[in-house]
């Protein structure tokens, strides 16, 4: 449950609308981002509204919610594209904006889309960027630049012009791009928007991948199996405020759940039930006796010892989870889009 604290520990069970639940046991330190009561208004709109994320390094941090609930805002926010109207955001341990020099070269961005020239090639389009980055060095630009392009399996198009590209390419050259220096975390919005399955599949991999050699993402997403397929983390937003965060696992439990236990003493597997403060459904005397877990923190080995320790015949044990989806839904009251 959450302490308060952006950096506070334990995923609470039950994770509720207006109270998002931090993940990290980790200190302040390990966070690569971290944000406290961040909050951002458009004239009388609240589009962030108290935010407090906690992102450990090393995380693939899928940052979900519907259209509209503020994950562009809460970027451009970490990113200081934006000022804060209240509250305050650490990013690789600084403050930002404060830090904004020195912290901005660490972290590379994709956010709604650089603006490639499309008469130049892939390859001209990076040195372009490369060059306008003053902590980059002329004399290695050739050999960043290329390889930034085989990290995105784009090496074989390089020298062809962007207009030329699909739409799924000119993606990956925008995180070739947010790649061309050595980067600790990588932010990215929406990366698979408008990607047909196939570029989807390719961004995705490269994900992982960067995932793999130990970048932090922390990736925007309205897609559901998106953030299933590659995120460690979850954060989710609803009309500006984050409802729950926490490990894709802490998650997934902290669904609605229910026991389904078989057994021919219904009335005294009720009983043991009850006693674990689950919520038991009817009083009828069938062979099957369903329960609703109030907390999350019932473990259900512990349930079965119990059961057969006050002599239940458990001829059957079943925990069923809510799905993601439903959980989703649970907490922003809006379905999402599970396609892809
Ligand atoms: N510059 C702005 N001026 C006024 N309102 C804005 C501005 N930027 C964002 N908003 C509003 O803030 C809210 C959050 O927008 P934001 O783009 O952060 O959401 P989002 O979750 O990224 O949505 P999407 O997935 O559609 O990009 C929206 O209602 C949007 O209209």
């Amino acid at each position: 449950m959450t302490d308060g604290s952006p950096a506070g520990t334990g995923m609470a069970g039950d994770a509720a609308v207006g109270d998002a639940t931090t993940i990290s046991t980790a200190p302040a330190t390990d966070l690569a981002i971290e944000t406290y009561g961040l909050t951002k208004r458009f004239r009388s709109q609240v589009a962030v509204d108290g935010v407090d994320l906690a992102v450990p390094r090393g995380a693939v941090f899928g940052f979900l919610g519907p259209n509209g609930s503020g994950k562009t805002t809460t970027i451009r926010l970490l990113l200081g594209l934006v000022a804060a109207s209240a509250g305050g955001a650490r990013v690789l341990g600084a403050d930002m904006p404060r830090h904004v020099d020195s912290v901005l070269p660490r972290v590379g961005a994709l956010v709604e889309g650089p603006a490639f020239s499309p008469y130049l090639s892939g390859v001209a389009n990076l040195r372009r960027f490369d060059a306008a980055d003053r902590h980059a060095p002329h004399r290695t630009r050739s050999a960043r630049v290329d390889e930034a392009l085989d990290r995105v399996g784009l090496s074989h198009a390089g020298r062809k012009k962007v207009h030329a590209y699909s739409l799924g390419m000119k993606q990956r050259l925008g995180i070739a791009n947010a790649l061309l220096m050595r980067r600790e975390l990588l932010v990215l919005d929406e990366p698979t928007n408008g990607l047909d399955p196939q570029g989807t599949r390719e961004v995705r991999a490269l994900i992982r991948s960067l995932a793999d050699d130990g970048t932090t993402v922390f990736v925007s997403s309205h897609l559901l199996a998106e953030v299933e397929q590659v995120c460690s983390h979850v954060g989710v937003m609803s009309a500006g405020r984050l409802v729950a965060q926490g490990t894709l696992e802490e998650f997934r439990a902290a669904g609605e759940a229910r026991v389904l236990v078989q057994t021919p003493d219904a009335a005294a597997a009720r009983h043991v039930l009850a006693r674990f403060g689950l919520d038991v459904d009817g009083d009828g005397g069938g062979a099957v006796v369903a329960a609703h877990f109030a907390s999350t923190d019932v473990a259900p080995e512990a349930i079965v010892a119990a059961l057969v320790a006050d002599g239940v015949r458990v001829r059957g044990f079943e925990v069923e989870r809510a799905s993601l989806e439903q959980r989703f839904v649970e907490l922003t009251g809006e379905g999402f889009d599970v396609v892809q």
